[in-house]
């Protein structure tokens, strides 16, 4: 019978309350320890992001089953998956779980259509109903016209697509994603970013993605999760996280300046004694931090307002956006935006000096125990 719909392969993601992913995923490897609690529920989208060697990759392998856990357990949708003191282990293939590669990773020889049918296939259902499903999918990513296509003959955004459909046509109930725009140009990026928004939001299962694009993680992400050296160092939204960094890392990630120090009032010192002001009025330990378009350089000491002032000596000029990122040292380390029009009209070059100026209203302070 033919209900000309295409079969679903009614494995619709189960209620698992709050945490559709329950995890603690513990690897042993020479001196690297992964030691990474996470959970993430039904719907939600979770970038894991994290400065080179921090064990994204390590995290991405056990969660898929390519490397097995030293300690902790991984849990999803109420199966224990790996749990080393129970002795349970699933390998990756039968585990609910679809992964997006950087590379695609298509099967070169099998048309679009039949990469995306390959996974309902393996699931149980037959050819035709798998095919079905898989013209579905690739109709919603916009790619019906290309479903005979081999991979090779396919844009890189298509490809991804493909890859992304072949992933989601399993209704897996954790969609991994590791670093899934990289190899797209900025252009594909932007209109692929936006199609994986729309599909993520209409995925009911669970999302980890892997990105060291702070922009991916923004505007893909319900949560962040950052890791250093294995360990969590912040974890919250978008908005918190940008607002209130933790660590140097997080900061650049970002896009801010960011110091600790000790607040008496408005006044910050900092370790090495320089002071700042802030807007923000706190005792005790905080972090002050502002973003490099607050920073203003001038080439003489510029007097009258009450702002921060401070003499720099410029080591770096990199292009950023429509404008120029001034790294600078001196009493502390800084990064400033210009215009190239200003850049030129100060005569910006590395190794020289000139004033760094930030105005206390454009500073936020805010306590360093987290909270
Ligand atoms: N096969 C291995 N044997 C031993 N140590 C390894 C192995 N693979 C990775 N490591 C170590 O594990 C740590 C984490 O590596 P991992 O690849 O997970 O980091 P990552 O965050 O994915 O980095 P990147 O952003 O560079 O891909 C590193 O210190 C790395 O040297």
């Amino acid at each position: 019978m033919t209900t000309g719909r295409p079969a679903s392969l009614g494995q619709s993601v189960p209620a698992a309350g709050p945490r559709l992913l329950d995890a603690h995923l513990v690897v042993d490897r020479d001196s690297f320890r992964l030691d990474l609690p996470l959970t993430i529920a039904p719907g939600e989208v979770v970038a894991l992001l994290g400065p080179n060697g921090a064990g994204k990759t390590t995290a991405l392998r056990t969660l898929a089953g390519l490397l097995p856990l030293s300690a902790g357990h991984l849990t999803l949708a109420g199966r224990d998956l790996d749990h080393p003191v129970r002795r349970t282990w699933t390998p990756p293939e039968r585990r609910p779980i679809g992964v997006v590669f950087q590379d695609y990773l298509l099967f070169p020889h099998l048309s679009a259509l039949d990469n995306v049918a390959f996974g309902p296939r393996r699931h149980g259902l037959d050819r035709r109903q798998a095919r079905d499903l898989a013209a579905d999918w690739l109709t919603r990513m916009g790619l019906a016209e290309h479903a005979r296509r081999k991979p090779r003959e396919l844009s890189g955004g298509q490809a991804q697509r493909v890859a992304l459909a072949r992933a989601l046509a399993v209704e897996p109930a954790l969609l991994l994603l590791d670093e899934p725009l990289a190899a797209l140009d900025a252009r594909t990026r932007l209109d692929t970013r936006a199609q994986l928004q729309r599909h993520l939001a209409a995925h009911a299962g669970a999302a980890l993605l892997v990105t060291h694009d702070p922009l991916d993680a923004l505007v893909l992400a319900d949560r962040l999760v950052v890791i250093e050296h294995g360990r969590v160092v912040q974890e919250g939204d978008a908005a918190t996280i940008t607002a209130r960094p933790r660590t140097d890392y997080v900061a650049r990630l970002v896009g801010l300046n960011l110091y600790r120090g000790y607040a008496d009032g408005h006044r910050v010192r900092l370790g090495d004694g320089f002071e700042l002001t802030t807007g923000d009025h706190h005792e005790g330990e905080v972090f002050v931090a502002f973003p490099p378009s607050a920073v203003a350089l001038h080439p003489r000491r510029p007097d009258g307002s009450p702002r921060n002032t401070w003499p720099a000596t410029i080591t770096g000029i990199q292009q950023h956006g429509d404008n120029l990122r001034i790294q600078l040292v001196g009493p502390i380390e800084v990064a400033a935006d210009v215009t190239p029009a200003a850049a030129t009209q100060l005569r910006l070059a590395p190794g020289q000096p000139v004033w760094a100026a930030v105005k206390a209203a454009e500073t936020r302070a805010y306590p360093a125990a987290p909270g």
